[in-house]
């Protein structure tokens, strides 16, 4: 592999409102430092792609964003979230995940009604009123992009629908619970061409209404879907910045290596 000098790095200063900002996060795994110093403005309302070669981080630092690493992980540093800390030993993780939600690689659907899948976290988070039910089942399938091809089956088991389905299921159980902040681990990477690109305009649309942050191998997703990238080598952040310009005018040699193929 090439070896590229880790100190340096280039990024960009946010100038639009902050959703989520990291300050000096690192992760340790045992002895293996995952992630150096990582500093990170996310904007409110905009996508933001967290790219790099396998192993450089991006899993574990968006696991970091919220919480999802606690008991695998030691996690120093800020995530500061409406000004508060929530990487603090004492900040309620439950809640955290109500405002920062996260839909994983492979749909995982609970194995139950479709609506039950919407309907479960709301019920245990108290909302019994069965109108605000239904019009939550409603609005958050509607949100991704689901509503029209599920209406009629609402209490069809979700394992029934096809895989590019569960997963937009699996987003609008995630919204169902109306948090700022969506954490997507490579949402679309088993899914065939034409639910990728259901997957990605569903998410251009909710960007108007969420924070949106994605860990994706396919450089074309990045640079078709996100406001702004930041790319990392072996648990660095190298380069943050327009996603426009990290494609056509990267600042660093390691970013340019590899967003034009090649690196390593
Ligand atoms: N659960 C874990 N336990 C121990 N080490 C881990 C764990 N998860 C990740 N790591 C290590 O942390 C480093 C970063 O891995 P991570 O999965 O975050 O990278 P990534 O960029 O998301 O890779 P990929 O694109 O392959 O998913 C690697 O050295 C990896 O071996």
């Amino acid at each position: 592999m090439k070896e590229y000098n880790l100190d340096d790095s280039y990024i960009t200063d946010i100038t639009e409102e902050s959703a989520l900002s990291t300050k000096d996060i690192q992760v340790f795994y045992g002895d293996n430092h995952a992630i150096f110093d990582a500093n990170l403005v996310f904007p409110r309302f905009k996508i933001t792609s967290l790219i790099g070669a396998s192993g450089s981080g991006k899993s574990t630092f968006l696991r970091c964003l919220n919480r999802m690493n606690d008991k695998i992980a030691k996690v120093d540093g800020k995530i500061l979230y409406r000004n508060v800390d929530i990487n603090a030993p004492k900040t309620n993780v439950y809640e955290v995940r109500k405002h920062i939600g996260m839909v994983f690689q492979r749909p995982n659907p609970f194995a139950k009604s479709i609506r039950d899948n919407i309907t479960f976290a709301l019920k245990n988070n108290g909302v019994k009123d069965k109108e605000e039910l239904n019009q939550r089942l409603e609005t958050s399938l509607k949100e991704a992009a689901l509503w029209d091809e599920v209406k009629d089956n609402l209490d069809k088991s979700a394992l029934a629908l096809s895989g590019g389905q569960q997963q937009r299921l699996c987003i609008a159980r995630s919204i169902a619970m109306r948090p700022d902040i969506l954490l997507l681990d490579e949402p679309a990477s088993a899914l065939d061409p034409i639910s990728t690109s259901k997957i990605e305009e569903t998410l251009k649309k909710l960007s108007e209404q969420y924070t949106i942050i994605i860990v994706t191998h396919n450089l074309q997703q990045a640079s078709r879907i996100s406001d702004y990238t930041a790319f990392f080598h072996l648990g660095h952040i190298v380069e943050y910045n327009k996603t426009v310009k990290v494609f056509t005018n990267p600042k660093m040699k390691a970013t340019d290596d590899y967003v034009s193929g090649n690196f390593g």
